[in-house]
């Protein structure tokens, strides 16, 4: 499991790694680091030239013992000020004494600092790392901007970037490489801010975080591998679990057939459809047991996928909310299920939005959503005393508390019609298998992720391509 932790849990551990240790031990060990990411990036270090941009806190002294480093290793390097008054001392000293240049990063008269960072190869962001607020002030935007050809190397996190949530308001450092000091942070996971990161590696400073502590988390391959549920000797069909679709109408039968896709390899031993695309879900998987009557009438299940391609069909979700079994809810069901009902609910409820259903669910429009994902997927879980995935380019699965989960896999060829209808089943059918909601949401959204990358390989899918390439994906979990 890969763990975020949030700033404020940072600086606890800095405080206790700083009693410690002797002086300054912290950065020295984050500028080592930083200076050989930076060599690692440059090949040739002698000879290049290197242009921090430094702002007035410990982010900008540790850009400026790398720069220190680097000089010695025979690199131009210049620092750019942006607050010149009150730059790391130390850092700045080093830089001097290695033979580093200092430029004034405000003044704008003679256009150095512009000059210094458009001849870069390699420009290295120490503008604002935890301590940032807010998005990159405009003079800073300015310079970054400067930076047309050069590798960037983000000290800590790209300036601009919110540490604890990934929101960015205003312009924000886009980064190639981003080098962090003793955690990833939440903002270097989760979209907007993972996007302007690029490769982040993580550099161990000696920070002691409890696991306990954590924000955020996000599944690994052995982790989903020891979630799967996989058939033991004794396993029957009925073992299995069963899993029941509740999905599409007279008019879009083709949600039907997507979430059985998914549900039929999602590890249930059976999948049941209720509802009137009976004859288009038998006829394209004949393994499927099928009836047209209300979903209370269709047999027991283990757990319910309601809601894709639905219609204003309430009967059949509130005869599905009423079962006292795992119920996951999408699409229309979203729209139709009232949230005491959810509330009120005893046995587990999964919410899969996209960010304009959850939008919908949370009054705000959908730029508020996708600008601030964590916030939004938290607000929702509590809101509705259930298990939400907030699906999109950074997919996160929230409780009510507790660390938020993100799913590392995904790839944004799944942005086509129907491939959230093959993920409701597949996390169905998850469910129905014995995973608790918060499990079940965030292996599916591993392996549709997996799959789409499988069925995609560079070239446009559609969501039955996804479907079928989930096979794939647990073989490559479970190899
Ligand atoms: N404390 C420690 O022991 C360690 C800290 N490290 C580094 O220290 C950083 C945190 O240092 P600081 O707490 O000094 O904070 P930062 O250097 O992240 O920034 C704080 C300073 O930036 C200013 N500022 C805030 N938002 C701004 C914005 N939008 N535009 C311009 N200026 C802005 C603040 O007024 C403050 O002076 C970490 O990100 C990491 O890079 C590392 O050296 C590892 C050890
Ligand atoms: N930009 C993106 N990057 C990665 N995954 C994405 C992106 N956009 C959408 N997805 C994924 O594609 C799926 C689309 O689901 P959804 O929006 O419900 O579509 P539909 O209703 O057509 O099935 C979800 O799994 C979502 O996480
Ligand atoms: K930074």
């Amino acid at each position: 499991m890969r763990s975020a932790f949030g700033v404020a849990e940072v600086r606890a551990a800095e405080r206790a790694a700083m009693a410690r240790g002797p002086e300054g031990a912290l950065m020295r060990r984050a500028a080592a680091a930083l200076a050989a990411e930076c060599a690692r990036l440059l090949g040739r270090v002698y000879g290049s030239r290197v242009t921090l941009l430094v702002g007035s806190g410990d982010n900008g002294g540790d850009a400026l013992y790398a720069g220190a480093r680097l000089a010695r290793r025979g690199a131009g390097v210049t620092a750019v000020l942006l607050a010149p008054d009150r730059a790391h001392p130390g850092g700045l000293a080093a830089l001097r004494a290695a033979g580093g240049r200092v430029v004034d990063g405000v003044d704008e008269r003679d256009g150095r600092a512009e000059d210094a960072v458009a001849g870069a190869r390699l420009v290295v962001d120490g503008i604002v790392g935890i301590g940032g607020r807010g998005g990159l002030r405009e003079r800073a935007a300015h310079l970054v901007a400067a930076a047309r050809t050069a590798t960037v190397v983000a000290v800590d996190l790209p300036s601009g970037v919110d540490a604890d949530t990934g929101e960015v308001r205003g312009e924000a450092v886009r980064a190639d490489v981003t080098v962090t000091f003793g955690a990833y942070k939440p903002g270097l996971l989760v979209d907007p801010g993972r996007a302007y990161a690029g490769a982040v590696r993580l550099v161990d400073i000696g920070l002691d975080l409890p696991p306990e502590r954590r924000a955020l988390e996000a599944l690994q391959y052995a982790d989903v591998a020891r979630l799967l549920p996989v058939p033991a000797g004794e396993s029957d069909k009925y073992r299995r679990g069963v899993v029941g679709v509740v999905a599409g109408s007279a008019r879009y039968p083709g949600a039907a057939v997507l979430c059985v896709a998914g549900a039929l390899h999602g590890g249930a031993g059976a999948v049941r459809y209720a509802g009137p695309a009976a004859d288009a879900v038998i006829a394209r998987f004949p393994e499927a047991l099928v009836s047209a009557g209300p979903p209370s009438k269709a047999g027991r299940v283990q757990a319910w996928a309601v809601g894709p391609g639905l219609g204003d069909d309430e009967d059949r979700l509130l005869d599905v909310l009423d079962a006292d079994v795992p119920v996951l809810i999408d699409a229309d069901g979203l729209r139709l299920a009232d949230e005491r009902r959810v509330r009120a609910r005893r046995a587990p409820t999964l919410l899969t939005p996209h960010a304009g259903e959850a939008a919908a669910l949370l009054g705000v429009d959908r730029a508020r959503v996708e600008s601030a994902r964590l916030a939004a997927v938290r607000e929702l879980a509590a809101r509705y005393d259930a298990t939400v995935l907030l699906k999109g380019s950074t997919t996160l699965v929230a409780d009510a508390e507790g660390p938020v989960r993100v799913n590392p896999t995904g790839t944004a060829w799944l942005a086509t019609a129907g491939s959230g209808d093959v993920l409701s089943g597949l996390a169905g059918s998850l469910l129905a298998a014995g995973l608790a909601a918060r499990d079940a949401g965030s292996v599916a959204a591993y392996l549709h992720g997996l799959a789409a990358r499988h069925a995609a390989d560079g070239a446009p899918v559609a969501a039955q391509d996804v479907a079928e390439a989930v096979p794939a994906a647990w073989r490559d979990v479970r190899g």
